[in-house]
């Protein structure tokens, strides 16, 4: 038996909040060479796994999960196709696990620590510098926000603004005190990777955070838009509709602009880019927070459509 046999497979949960950049650094780790024979496996809050698409990575070692957030669901779909992949005669080197933007990272990696086979190696959370200071204090976001920051071992930072050092100082202190024990990186200073280390293990304890199982008042849907958009009309749209509408992605046609368009909507900002791969089904995936607001929204997208 060979020693990959033998030893555990390391786990690395890549969390953060809706937006925050999960996937973006999942390709980038991909692409800086991880071993050919890792598994990923990719969580999507809605119906459908637009972030699959966007994955870099070889189909038969990616495992898809959508239709809600798999942390409310361990005890079935996640663990038991991690059991199943852990019992391939070529088992995987390595795991990586994105997980949904609303799910609470620290439930997944205590799959890692009732498993024989796997081992935790990291928790990851990615943070939208430019954003923080909203899902902190929103009510709303704030205990899904914090709890999933409370989970990382390596907090990642991005977007703030490079010549904002303030901002900068009260979101490294803000974090330094939801999570003494993480390690926290500026992703956009790459060039000197400003690391801080962890607090000394003497630090206070760490408060407890709770993310509320099942949805949370969270909701998402998935809308086909099969004729080509006005962009700056849906683009006003989502932004009309921030309040209750907290992401928003998918594959669309543009009426000014070919081929087929990613749509990315995070945070205060909606970017188009030529979608990559063959042409498949255009739909839009919104998560936002359930109630009139979110339902006006749908009932605004439904006539762009063309269905
Ligand atoms: N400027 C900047 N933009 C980023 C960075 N990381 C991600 N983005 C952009 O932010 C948007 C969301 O990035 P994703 O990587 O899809 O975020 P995610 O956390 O996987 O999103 P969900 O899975 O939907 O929760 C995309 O438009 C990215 O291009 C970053 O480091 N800097």
């Amino acid at each position: 038996m060979s020693p990959n046999k033998l030893s555990k497979v390391p786990l690395t949960v890549i969390g953060g909040f809706l937006g925050a950049g999960k996937t973006t650094f999942l390709n980038a780790l991909i692409r800086g060479g991880i071993s050919d024979n890792s598994l990923i496996v990719i969580n999507d809050f809605g119906d459908i796994n637009i972030d699959a698409e966007l994955i870099d990575y070889r189909d038969e070692q990616m495992l898809q999960l959508s239709n809600g957030c798999i942390c409310c669901t361990l005890g079935g779909t996640l663990a038991e196709q991690l059991a199943k992949a852990m019992r391939l005669h070529d088992r995987p080197d390595a795991v990586f696990i994105e997980t949904s933007g609303v799910a609470d990272p620290a439930r997944i990696a205590d799959i890692a620590k009732v498993s024989r086979r796997l081992d935790l190696a990291e928790v990851v959370c990615l943070v939208d510098g430019s954003q923080a200071r909203r899902h902190h204090v929103d009510p709303f976001t704030a205990e899904t926000w914090r709890a999933q920051l409370h989970a990382a071992s390596r907090i990642l930072v991005n977007r703030l603004a490079s010549d904002d050092s303030a901002e900068e100082a009260w979101l490294i202190a803000l974090l330094r005190r939801l999570n003494p024990a993480a390690r926290i990186e500026n992703m956009d200073r790459q060039a000197s990777f400003a690391t801080l280390a962890p607090a000394p293990a003497q630090a206070a304890p760490k408060p407890l955070y709770h993310i509320p199982v099942s949805g949370g008042g969270w909701t998402s849907v998935s809308v086909p838009i099969c004729t080509p958009v006005d962009a700056e009309r849906l683009q006003r749209l989502l932004l009309d509709y921030r309040d209750a509408l907290l992401r928003a992605k998918g594959f669309l046609y543009r009426q000014d602009r070919s081929p087929r368009q990613l749509l990315q909507f995070s945070g205060d900002r909606v970017t188009w880019q030529p979608a990559v791969g063959s042409p498949g089904r255009c739909q839009l995936v919104c998560i936002g927070r359930s109630g009139e607001r979110f339902d006006a929204l749908v009932a605004d997208l439904q006539p762009l459509g063309g269905v």
